[in-house]
């Protein structure tokens, strides 16, 4: 085989690569600077990967992955791949790169819609909403992130099933473990199955702060998060955090839920976040026999949506496969997506695909890669 073919041959290896993906960071590996010399002869091609971090989670995919691209390209008979880490430098250049110039990843300048999901009390459903829009928006193509901002009562791992996850950390920057196609991030992915977790407002309002800058979300398209019930320290971090943030007001029938809430979303207003609209949750199942068994009542988020001046976005049924996809971990939209509160939740995720707030004005976020 002549050199021109060889280089061709290694091009063609190098494209090639340029298609696998890394699974945490979700980025080409050669953006990454992972692929290091690659050379084919006679048919043998030679790769030099650099991991990110010794012990990578992720190696024996992206290995497998190197393989099997190199494998396809025509004319390639076998693939030697040497797996190697990359050096301090080499990582803290790559961080900095994903960092980019930003401060934070969704402050004024960032093209990602940030919907904060609220609700006065607690367990009226607001966590399994925020995980099943989460998994529905992805599911239809957009890049999704979840912040649960539930550092007391957090939930969102379990909903999503990945309670035991760890996040892989490279050097400063935490990669979310991403579940059902959503990245996901939780203090309950940090501390030890059991361990309570009892801080004041500093620690709080530092972990929201870390958990909107450290955690390399890449470019979102939708970030929720999904807040405590009420209007604590968490709220009120993250209305300075994030001014320009929407907010989703949860609420069950009940006159007593619905009062609440309102307050949760007034506290919203006054950080200068807007109030998308409210979704009822719990409302009336419908009775095999035909008859709607209202247990929590009636009226509770038109209430609300009244009072505030905005829409009732939703109402999502009580629902016993949501309950139990919520118990599993597998949200009741990707696995019986035909179940009326499935439905409904479905139905608000395209209503939420439409921005309220447009664009028009506002500086494109360019990504620093
Ligand atoms: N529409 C529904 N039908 C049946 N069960 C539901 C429905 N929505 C939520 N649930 C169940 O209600 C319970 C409380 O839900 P969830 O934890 O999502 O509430 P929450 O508002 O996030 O609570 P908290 O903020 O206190 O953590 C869960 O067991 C969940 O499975």
């Amino acid at each position: 085989m002549t050199r021109p073919d060889a280089d061709a041959l290694a091009a063609a290896v190098r494209a090639a690569l340029g298609r696998v993906v890394d699974p945490e960071i979700r980025r080409p590996i050669t953006e990454l600077d992972m692929v290091g010399a690659v050379s084919v002869v006679e048919g043998a091609a030679s790769i030099d990967l650099s991991l990110t971090i010794v012990g990578c989670p992720a190696a024996d995919t992206i290995e497998r992955d190197v393989r099997a691209a190199a494998a396809a390209v025509p004319g390639v008979t076998s693939v030697d791949v040497a797996v190697g880490v990359m050096s301090r430098e080499q990582r803290d250049a790559l961080t900095a790169r994903l960092k980019g110039t930003r401060t934070s990843q969704f402050g004024p300048d960032s093209l990602t819609r940030v919907i904060l999901v609220t609700s006065g009390k607690g367990g009226v459903g607001k966590s399994t909403l925020t995980a099943n829009l989460g998994v529905a928006l992805a599911s239809t193509g957009l890049s999704v992130g979840i912040v649960d901002a539930d550092v007391f009562g957090f939930s969102i791992p379990g909903l999503l099933g990945v309670g035991g996850a760890r996040p892989t950390k490279v050097g400063e920057l935490i990669l979310p473990p991403v579940a059902h196609g959503v990245k996901a991030i939780s203090i309950g992915m940090f501390v030890d199955p059991g361990t309570p977790v009892s801080w004041r407002g500093p620690m709080l309002h530092r972990t929201m702060q870390q958990f909107l800058s450290d955690v390399f979300f890449g470019d979102l398209d939708v970030l929720l998060i999904d807040l405590p019930p009420g209007t604590g320290d968490v709220a009120i971090s993250l209305g300075q955090l994030l001014p320009q943030a929407e907010v989703l007001v949860v609420t069950t029938p009940q006159a007593a839920a619905a009062e609440v809430a309102e307050r949760s979303a007034l506290v919203a207003r006054q950080t200068g976040q807007s109030v998308l609209g409210v979704v009822e949750n719990m409302a009336g199942l419908v009775q095999p026999d035909g008859s709607v068994l209202q247990l929590f009542g009636e009226g509770g988020g038109a209430a609300v949506a009244e009072r505030l001046g905005v829409p009732v976005l939703a109402s999502i049924p009580l629902s016993i496969p949501l309950r139990e996809g919520g118990d599993a971990g597998a949200p009741v939209v990707l696995t019986s997506p035909a179940d009326p509160a499935a439905a409904a939740l479905l139905a608000l995720a395209d209503r939420l695909r439409v921005r309220s707030v447009p664009l028009a004005g506002r500086p494109l976020g360019v990504t620093p890669l």
